[in-house]
This record gives structure tokens, C-alpha cells and sequence, in this order.
């Protein structure tokens, strides 16, 4: 095991703990995404594992080492891993280019400008290497980071919302490259993110936080197929909820639905279309079922009464 979380405990503030036994294993070479809303305590956790920030009780384990958090290091975070916070902390002074190559010993400056070249490459910024980080956007600046935390391979790397200052077209070139260079080198990563559908090809695990609690540890099949409750399934995109009373009145297996999971049969439920919308791959369907609204995805537009199969 690469990374033992065990029993972690933590708190901002001595009333209100943010971890209370919290534990999560990471295997080498695993590609863990860590998801949850707002404020459940992402950020926080992988600022823990790298070291920034002291625990209360409980403990971390790099490769069955017990880590002592900033108490432990003289320069802050752990020398094994690399971490690339919301903050991307560059040279403001050094080009894109002196920035990547920041940790690269410069013995052998042909070896390190092939290595700046390759990451410059993977992250698409070739053409901005002499350009200095203040006269690049935020997702620019985000993808510099990038490239040097991955410029001596750390055995785990941990991003917190790579992606989130990228648009479309950057984002998924950038995730592309991104996981194909890290499985190509075993790295074991851990990925906050707030758009699962992002990482989720990637992802061996989802591992997801409720305030501050680890409610669920599966892998992305798994969790689609059977989350744990209607918080996790928000968190994978769009999905019918249904109260424990609709639930019976309907006759359903279970409370969530997301929209691919409920089929139009010859003879069902019978449901009122109340708006069909063209939605690029698929149409948006808004159906009533007595008062019931709901979402369903297909390929035709839609309109009058259809019969559903949940
Ligand atoms: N330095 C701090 N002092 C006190 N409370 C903090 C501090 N940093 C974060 N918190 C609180 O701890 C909780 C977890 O914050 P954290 O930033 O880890 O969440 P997150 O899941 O990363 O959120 P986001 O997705 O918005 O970045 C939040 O309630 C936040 O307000």
C-alpha cells in the first residue's frame, strides 16, 4: 500500500471537527478521484496527506512510514509527493519555461530541456515557454503548475481541481494527455474534482466526502450502478429523485434514476411530455407523471403521453 490514511482526525475549529476517523488507501499506481460538494473537506484532506497542515490525532503512512505533517519537513510537503493547489504558487519573475524546469537539476541542461520540452508538450503550452506567468490567464497559469509538479516524477501526485479554470476544447486534450502521462510513468494520483464526468474514465476509484466523512469508496461502475444515497448520485451528474412515498406509489427498486436509466416501453407508466429539447448528443425530455417532474434523455424529440420503464 502507497498511501494509509487511518482513523484521521481533524479540525479548523476545537467544537466542530472536519475528520473524525477518517481512512482511505491509495495503491501505487491507482487514480483516485475525490469528489464531494462544496466545503466537504477536499482541499483540506489533500493539503493533510502532503503535509501542510498539522492532524490531531490518527495517522498517515507513505509507503508504511508514518508522516508527521509540517512538523516533519524542513521545506514544506512531503519530498515523495507533489502537489498543485488551487493557488499555483509560480516564479512570478521566471519564465513558463524556468518554472517547469524550477526542480530539474540542471547537470545535464540537453536532459532538462528535452524534459521542459516534453511536459510544455503535454500540457500544450510550447508556444508560452518564455512567457512570464503574470501575462497568462488563470487556466494557463493552472496548466504551468501542472507541468512542474510532474517534472521529477513524484510517486503520487495530488491535484486539487486541475481542470477548473480550462475551457472545453483545453480540458480535454489536457485530461488526455494528462492520465495517459501518468499511467505511462505508474504515478498514483489523487484528483479533487466538482465535474466527476471529467475524471471518471480515468478513475480506478471515486472516493466521496459528505462533511468531512468518507461515504463511499468504489469504483466508478460501482458507484454509478449503486450510490450510496441521493447526495452521491447528484454528484454524478443529472438524476431523478424520488421521495420514499413516490418510491412506493410507483412502484421503484430504489430513490434515484438518472436520466439514461429510465426507457420508454410500449406499455408502462404512463407520463405527460411537458418540454423535449435538443441537447447535442441527446434530447432533454421534462415528463410529468401526476405531479412528478421528471428527466429523461432520447434520441427523438418527444411530445404527447409516452409509457416508462424504470
Ligand atoms: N483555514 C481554514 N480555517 C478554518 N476553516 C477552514 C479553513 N479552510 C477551510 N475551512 C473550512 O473547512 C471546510 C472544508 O474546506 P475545504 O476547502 O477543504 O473544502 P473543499 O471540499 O475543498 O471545497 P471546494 O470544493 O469549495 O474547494 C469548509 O467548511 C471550510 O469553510
Amino acid at each position: 500500500m502507497l498511501l494509509e490514511v487511518k482513523n484521521l482526525y481533524f479540525n479548523y475549529q476545537n467544537d466542530k471537527p472536519l475528520f473524525q476517523n477518517l481512512n482511505l488507501n491509495v495503491d501505487e499506481g491507482q487514480i483516485i478521484a475525490l469528489v464531494g460538494e462544496s466545503g466537504c473537506g477536499k482541499s483540506t484532506l489533500l493539503s493533510l496527506i502532503y503535509g501542510l497542515i498539522d492532524w490531531q490525532d490518527g495517522e498517515i503512512l507513505f509507503e508504511g512510514e508514518k508522516l508527521f505533517g509540517p512538523k516533519g519537513n524542513l521545506v514544506p510537503g512531503e519530498s515523495q509527493m507533489k502537489f498543485v493547489a488551487q493557488n499555483y504558487d509560480l516564479m512570478p519573475y521566471g519564465t513558463v519555461y524556468d518554472n517547469v524546469g524550477k526542480f530539474i537539476s540542471n547537470i545535464n541542461l540537453k536532459e532538462k530541456k528535452e524534459k521542459v520540452e516534453e511536459l510544455l508538450d503535454v500540457v500544450g503550452l510550447t508556444e508560452f515557454a518564455r512567457v512570464i506567468p503574470k501575462n497568462l490567464s488563470g487556466g494557463q497559469q493552472q496548466r504551468v503548475a501542472i507541468a512542474r509538479a510532474l517534472a521529477v516524477l513524484p510517486k503520487m501526485l495530488l491535484l486539487d481541481e486541475p481542470f477548473s479554470n480550462l475551457d472545453f476544447s483545453r480540458k480535454f486534450e489536457l485530461r488526455e494527455k494528462l492520465f495517459n502521462y501518468v499511467k505511462e510513468n505508474d504515478l498514483s494520483l489523487i484528483i479533487s474534482t466538482h465535474n466527476l464526468e471529467e475524471v471518471l474514465p480515468w478513475a480506478d476509484k471515486i472516493v466521496v466526502l459528505q462533511q468531512g466523512r468518507l461515504i463511499q469508496n468504489d469504483s466508478p461502475k460501482e458507484t454509478y450502478e449503486n450510490p450510496y444515497n441521493d447526495y452521491v448520485a447528484r454528484l454524478l451528474g443529472e438524476v431523478n429523485i424520488f421521495t420514499e412515498a413516490e418510491k412506493s406509489q410507483l412502484n421503484l427498486n430504489k430513490t434515484n434514476y438518472f436520466p439514461y436509466q429510465i426507457k420508454i416501453v410500449a406499455s408502462g407508466v404512463e407520463a405527460t411530455v411537458s418540454d423535449s429539447r435538443f441537447a447535442g448528443s441527446h434530447y432533454r425530455n421534462k415528463l410529468l407523471i401526476n405531479d412528478k417532474s421528471i428527466i429523461i434523455y432520447t434520441d427523438e424529440f418527444l411530445e404527447g403521453k409516452v409509457d416508462l420503464q424504470f
